[in-house]
């Protein structure tokens, strides 16, 4: 491509995390670009490049960047713990550096580098029923839905279902309907649970936006936040995920989480493509 054309398009990142895709564009030094006509056309994997996440780095006062965040169909997530954790390497292999506050719309977190891992502190879990939010004031802990959830938010909102073999739930049919259940005014992210051992679970999950994912941090988050809360497990677990593994640590500062990270290319989106949006 010459420099010309180059300069005409967009340049993009596509990153996965335990088979948690992200396109990733660094607007840092420039005015903000992504819309929502640009998420969802980007987010078409037939028509576009596909993505789970589109996130956008951009330039911040407070913190050393600030993160948003994108779903398949172009609505807005409030938190994606696995690609905070994918720009924290990012911007860690570029710095040097091996500690970074990213400021998301939930409020600033901090990643670690620690013996090559990745580490990010998710927060503390939101736990209160207008925070997750929910549609009224119900238990959080055992919401009145088929299969008892627990709701957590961490940033996005979480429905958590404990089940005994995560195999066997049809997550395609029962995720989308949690996900436009009326109790989540802003729909809901969909895990299911099934506890292995004390510091370890399976998970599958439905993503609000984008649907059946291979990860997600922030479920993940919320998994083990529910399971410490139902007595299930330890605040330290493992969770397998369809795309690997996630290590959860939920500590008096907030809920960390750590697993891989992989950049697979860099592009540039053609000006032909981007005019179509
Ligand atoms: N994959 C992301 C979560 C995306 C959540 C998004 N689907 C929402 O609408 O909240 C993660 O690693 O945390």
């Amino acid at each position: 491509m010459t420099s010309a054309r180059a300069d005409r398009g967009l340049a993009i990142m596509k990153w996965h995390g335990a088979g948690n895709d992200f396109v990733i564009i660094d607007s840092r030094g420039r005015s903000a670009r992504v819309t929502e006509a640009l998420a969802r056309g980007l987010g078409d994997r037939h028509r576009g490049v596909g993505f789970d996440q589109l996130a956008e780095i951009r330039d911040s006062e407070s913190a050393d960047i600030e993160l948003d965040f994108w779903n398949a169909d172009g609505s807005r997530a409030g938190a994606c713990g696995n690609a905070t954790r994918c720009v924290a390497r990012f911007l860690m292999d570029e710095s040097g550096r091996d500690a970074l506050t990213i400021r998301t719309a939930r409020g600033p977190l901090e990643a670690r580098r620690i013996a090559g891992e990745v580490h990010v502190n998710m927060g503390q879990p939101q736990t209160d029923w207008a925070e997750v939010p929910l549609a009224r004031a119900v238990d959080v802990q055992h919401l009145p839905l088929d299969g008892d959830p627990v709701a957590v938010g961490m940033g996005n909102p979480h429905a958590v279902f404990f089940v005994n073999d995560a195999e066997a739930v049809d997550v395609a049919g029962i995720g989308p309907r949690v996900e436009h259940d009326p109790l989540f005014p802003q729909r809901t992210n969909v895990e299911f649970a099934e506890v292995r051992g004390r510091d370890e679970i399976r998970m599958r999950v439905w993503e609000r936006g984008t649907g059946i994912t291979l990860a997600c941090g922030s479920g993940a988050c919320a998994t083990a936040v529910a399971a410490v809360q139902r007595g299930l497990t330890d605040r330290k677990v493992r969770i397998e995920v369809d795309g690997g593994w996630l290590a959860l640590d939920w500590r008096d500062d907030g809920v960390w989480m750590t697993g891989p990270t992989a950049h697979v290319f860099d592009a540039v989106l053609t000006p032909e493509f981007l005019e179509r949006l």
